[in-house]
């Protein structure tokens, strides 16, 4: 059997981590986890999680932890025989702790995009809120303008991607994201990729995947695909 894969993206908002996740699983088979899409789903199911964590990620500031961790690990722990990928969780010193104290990460991938770039590209998106699906009108437009390309839905601008609320939340990841990628740089996991554009990043990330998931020695005999 092949062995485990166990990676997460890191990087601030709007840095492509979404888009490149999706990418990853298609390609890699990773189950894909999203601690803002699952934070969106219980807000809209009005669950007790979701009226509590409302008020936060209406305002763009951080979940707390012990909520966040309530939400992301039993959720990993349902996969325990899958390998897969966590997009925005762990955000804090605190959430990394608690997900290593369940497991070990194979692989951090840390996308650092100039802020100029950000900004441009947030004041851009949409989204389908019922799925989570992201559009930009620029790189990956909807085919039918500010329609959801499945359902047909309206789709909408989070409020935390419109300019005032953005410089902030930027600032403020930085502050946070620091330890998070100290502690996995001195666990030899971390790789950072830097850029503009996710189309020539993207190479980069699939052949560190290529070769990370394809070396495992259980997997010396199994097919690959191209
Ligand atoms: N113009 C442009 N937009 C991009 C690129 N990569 C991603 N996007 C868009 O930028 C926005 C943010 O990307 P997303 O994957 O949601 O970032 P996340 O917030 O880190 O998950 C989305 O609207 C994407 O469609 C790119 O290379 N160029
Ligand atoms: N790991 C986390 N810890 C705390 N809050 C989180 C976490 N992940 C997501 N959130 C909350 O959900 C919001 C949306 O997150 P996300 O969809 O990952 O978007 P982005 O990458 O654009 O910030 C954040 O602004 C924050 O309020």
């Amino acid at each position: 059997m092949a062995k485990l894969f166990r990676a997460a993206i890191m990087g601030p908002p709007g840095s492509g981590k979404g888009t490149i996740s999706k990418r990853i699983a298609q390609s890699f088979g990773l189950q894909y986890l999203s601690s803002g899409h699952y934070l969106r789903e219980s807000i809209a199911a009005n669950t007790e999680a979701g009226v509590l964590v409302k008020t936060y990620v209406e305002r763009s500031m951080l979940v707390p932890d012990h909520v966040m961790t309530r939400l992301m690990l039993p959720r990993l722990e349902q996969l325990s025989g899958h390998s897969w990928l966590l997009d925005g969780f762990p955000r804090t010193l605190t959430q990394a702790r608690a997900l290593n104290s369940l497991c070990q990460l194979d692989l951090v991938i840390s996308l650092n995009i100039p802020y100029e770039t950000l900004r441009e590209r947030l004041s851009d998106r949409w989204i389908h809120p019922a799925s989570g699906r992201v559009y930009n009108m620029g790189f990956n437009p909807p085919r039918v303008q500010g329609k959801d390309d499945i359902t047909g839905e309206p789709l909408i601008q989070h409020d935390d991607d419109k300019p005032e609320a953005l410089m902030a939340r930027l600032r403020h990841y930085k502050d946070v994201a620091k330890p998070v990628i100290d502690l996995y740089k001195s666990q030899g996991v971390l790789h950072s990729f830097s850029g503009t554009e996710t189309d020539r990043i993207w190479p980069y990330i699939n052949s560190l995947l290529s070769t990370k998931m394809h070396t495992q020695p259980s997997d010396a005999f199994q097919t690959q695909t191209p």
